[in-house]
């Protein structure tokens, strides 16, 4: 810019300038948002505020007309802030998420919701349904998949008894750091607490960094960052979150084997959501036990060239169920070569579920 000062006082008054235009901008956009709250209550006393699909397209936008220097991610970090403020006034939005507080889950939701929802640490993945299904939060954060350590079990079998949906999904790169306490002696660790699955990412850096020390298995990486607090001789592996709840220091960062893991969450709550142009759609199905009827259940997406993400097995639990298969493809429900497809499997299945079709995680 040829008319920027030079000097520090003329680039600091020029700084404040900007800062009051923003604060003007984001003030006309939260009374923007206020009165879209109006319309919808107008329209609906039981609208629904959180609009996933506007939000994915508002983060898109911004990303794709972001001039720089910052960069599209941290400019959509930044527009989140704002977004889940703006929804706050509308009306403050309230998560429950796998806990305890300092877990990835708590950083997933953060993430997604921003910080001006009010997130709530449950003890288990069905409680989390249970408090969304009851109507005690209006959505739910759970873990679905590790990139290293693959599917989350316990979440996929919530889905079969549960009439939820899944209204978004949200990736997060996971790292993991060696911690300890402010008293602990580096030199003598001889425990380590941390989750099995951390466990798993982190198994090639522990046996090559700390072959002899013992590996204690506990239910989050928060309860061994908790842990590690009180005991001089010993170490947690958890993430950012749960290093600064409790005030811990990193011996060694991002000790993770592989640098792309990452999980993703899924967001549960009630609401069909509206397409957005770059949707995925979750399904459950329950295939006859026969011959051929993996191969009767894939054929339909490939003849309507339909992108298949991810396909999972669960055994089944009930008679019916013989096979269960997850399966997430990208498009929406309300794409007319979507519901071809699905009237298709749904012929050829002893039983389908959708489980919603959702914005791809944009952050
Ligand atoms: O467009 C809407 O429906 C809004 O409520 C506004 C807004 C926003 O701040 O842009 C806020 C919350 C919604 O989840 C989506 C978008």
């Amino acid at each position: 810019m040829s008319d920027t000062p030079v000097n520090l006082d003329a680039l600091r008054e020029r700084i404040d300038e900007i800062d009051t235009r923003i604060l003007e901008l984001i003030s006309e956009r939260a009374r923007c948002a206020q009165r879209v709250a109006q319309v919808k209550t107008a329209d609906d006393p039981q609208a629904v505020f959180y609009r996933p699909e506007r939000e994915a397209q508002v983060l898109r936008r911004i990303m794709a007309l972001n001039p720089g220097p910052l960069d599209a991610e941290e400019m959509a970090r930044l527009f989140r802030e704002i977004m889940s403020a703006c929804l706050a006034l509308e009306q403050p939005v309230k998560v429950a998420y796998l806990g305890p507080e300092g877990t990835f889950t708590q950083q997933a939701a953060l993430k997604h919701f921003g910080e001006s929802a009010v997130s709530l640490p449950m003890a288990a993945i069905d409680e989390v349904f249970r408090e969304v299904e009851a109507g005690a939060v209006n959505y739910g954060v759970v873990p679905v998949e590790n990139s290293t350590e693959g599917v989350v079990n316990h979440t996929l079998d919530s889905f079969m008894d549960s009439s939820l949906h899944i209204c978004g999904e949200v990736v997060l790169r996971i790292h993991h750091h060696l911690l300890i306490a402010g008293t602990t002696r580096q030199d003598k660790i001889s425990r380590i607490y941390s989750h099995p699955q951390s466990f798993a990412q982190c198994r090639k850096w522990l046996d090559a960094h700390y072959p002899q020390a013992e590996r204690v298995p506990v239910s989050s990486n928060a309860e061994a960052a908790r842990l590690v607090k009180s005991e001089w001789h010993s170490a947690a592996i958890a993430g950012d979150m749960a290093a600064k709840l409790y005030e811990l220091e990193r011996v060694a960062e991002k000790i993770e084997d592989r640098p792309d893991n990452s999980t993703r969450f899924l967001i549960i709550g009630h609401q069909d959501v509206p397409m957005c142009g770059t949707d995925k759609t979750s399904l459950v199905v329950a295939m006859r036990n026969q011959p051929g009827a993996l191969h009767d259940l894939l054929e339909p997406f490939h003849r309507h060239q339909i992108d298949m993400t991810r396909l999972e097995t669960r055994p089944s639990r009930s008679g019916v169920w013989n096979y269960v298969f997850f399966i997430d493809f990208k498009g929406h429900v309300d794409q007319p070569e979507v519901a071809a497809l699905l009237d298709e499997v749904r012929l050829r299945a002893a039983e389908m579920k959708v489980l919603g079709s959702y914005p791809q995680g944009v952050l």
